[in-house]
């Protein structure tokens, strides 16, 4: 007997609805659906039960979603309240019912009317959350270095520019990582809040049975004045040649620095470490320092390069008005949104000193779905180039340059974190 969508109920759940919203979760993740009476109780400290849905059919949850408060650093430096998403499953046997529909217009409702101005995710695939208008904002980069042919001087000690490097251990990190991820979060465009979870999780203070934690290294970088101003999590792998040559992979969990001489410190004494031939270098913006602070920038493989975070505005003016701008000029933007959540025309006007930006009657210089401004608002994409692609429509001729001479930064922006 088939069930009609309304039979199936969508809310938020209760706490003693944890375990069975777990279940679904590694369910939709594909993954062992029975976790531990450990992991369920860690899921516990901070699944916020009217912030988590699920869909139930009879008893059985059938599908999860979970938002959480977050602040997403906007061009220039200021932090957006942003509702983060995450942990989005529909059960195979239930999927293509409309049930993330349903949830997903539930939460940025919500969030809309909290006054979010942004809602975030990072998909797990391209097509889901276009339809939902959230745009791609922020990509990523990674690269295989092979550390011979970067030609760094095997002979020389690291670090070879003032400032010294020094192994801690993960409590160290537990004390130093925030405050040096808030300096680097108040001025990166793209970073998002990591909460004290977020620093346990990654040092292993609080474990999770369906997830082997391996103590990676923790590489401290401090400045000529002794500021912690950078900071490199990486493991190894022990891999030999049958030739007794050293094949060890170091694979970069997470390299942060408030300072370009930290972060090519960093970088130096990881393509400096006996018997380390490879290095993975984890999530990167497209624009890092890295393939260009080798000597030989050929010796960095670029391996992935895909969108990171997505980003859905809840609030046009706001999220305009909260980002710099390193030129002036006068911008009136038809914003389409089918949601009906953020859509209508904008005046924006900006410049060096600051940005007002209100709902106009003037005449449109670019049409666009909200989607697409998610796209242009960091800076990260270019309205011409989308222009071509169709997806921008110029109401005045130029009207994208124009709007590329505003919105496009100098720098791309970045998001390190997975959520
Ligand atoms: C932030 C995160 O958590 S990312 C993780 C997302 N989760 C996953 O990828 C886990 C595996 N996949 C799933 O659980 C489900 O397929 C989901 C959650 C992606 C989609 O859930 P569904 O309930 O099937 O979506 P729903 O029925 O509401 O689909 C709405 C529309 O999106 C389309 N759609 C949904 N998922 C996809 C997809 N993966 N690829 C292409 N189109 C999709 C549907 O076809 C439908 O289109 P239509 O309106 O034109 O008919």
């Amino acid at each position: 007997m088939s069930r009609r969508p309304e039979d199936i109920e969508v809310r938020p759940i209760t706490e003693p609805e944890i375990p069975e919203w777990s279940r679904a979760l590694s369910t939709g993740f594909l993954r062992p659906p029975d976790l531990s009476d450990h992991d369920v109780a860690d899921l516990a400290t901070h699944v916020i039960p009217p912030r988590t849905l699920a869909a139930f059919d009879n008893a059985r949850c059938v599908a999860t979603f979970r938002s959480f408060p977050q602040e997403l650093t906007a061009v220039g430096g200021t932090p957006v309240p942003a509702d983060a998403i995450t942990n989005v499953s529909v059960t195979a046997t239930h999927r293509r019912r409309g049930l993330l529909t349903r949830m997903m217009t539930r939460d940025l409702a919500a969030a809309k009317e909290r006054g979010d101005v942004v809602a975030t995710l990072i998909a797990a695939e391209y097509p889901i959350y276009g339809r939902y208008g959230f745009g791609p904002a922020t990509h990523l980069a990674e690269w295989t270095i092979d550390v011979p042919r970067t030609g760094f001087d095997r002979h020389r000690p690291v670090p070879d520019e003032d400032g010294r490097i020094d192994l801690v251990d993960g409590a160290d990190v537990r004390t130093l990582g925030p405050e040096l991820y808030e300096r680097l979060r108040r001025t990166q465009p793209g970073a998002v809040t990591r909460s004290d979870r977020w620093w346990q999780v990654n040092t292993g203070a609080i474990r999770q049975d369906a997830r082997p934690w391996t103590e990676p290294f923790y590489a401290v970088h401090r400045s000529p004045s002794g500021e912690v101003d950078g900071l490199a999590v990486y493991v190894c792998d022990d891999h030999w040649g049958d030739d007794k040559r050293p094949l060890n992979t170091a694979t970069v969990k997470s390299l942060i620095a408030t300072s370009p001489a930290a972060e090519r410190a960093l970088w130096r004494y990881l393509c400096s470490i006996d018997w380390v031939t490879t290095v993975k270098s984890g999530r990167r913006a497209p624009d890092d320092l890295l393939p260009h602070l080798l000597p030989d920038p050929r010796a960095a493989r670029l391996t992935t390069y895909a969108d990171w975070l997505w980003v859905r505005i809840l609030d046009v003016a706001r999220a305009l008005e909260a980002r710099t701008y390193e030129r002036s000029g006068t911008l009136v933007l038809e914003v389409v949104d089918e949601a009906g959540l953020a859509g209508g025309r904008y005046r924006l006007e900006a410049g060096p000193d600051g940005a007002r930006c209100a709902p106009t009657d003037e005449d449109p210089h670019l049409t666009l779905a909200v989607g697409e401004l998610a796209t242009l608002w960091l800076g990260d994409e270019s309205a011409v180039r989308l222009a071509a692609l169709g997806r921008v429509r110029e109401q005045q001729e130029g009207a994208a340059s124009v709007t590329d001479a505003l919105l496009r930064t100098s720098r791309r922006p970045w998001c390190p974190d997975v959520f």
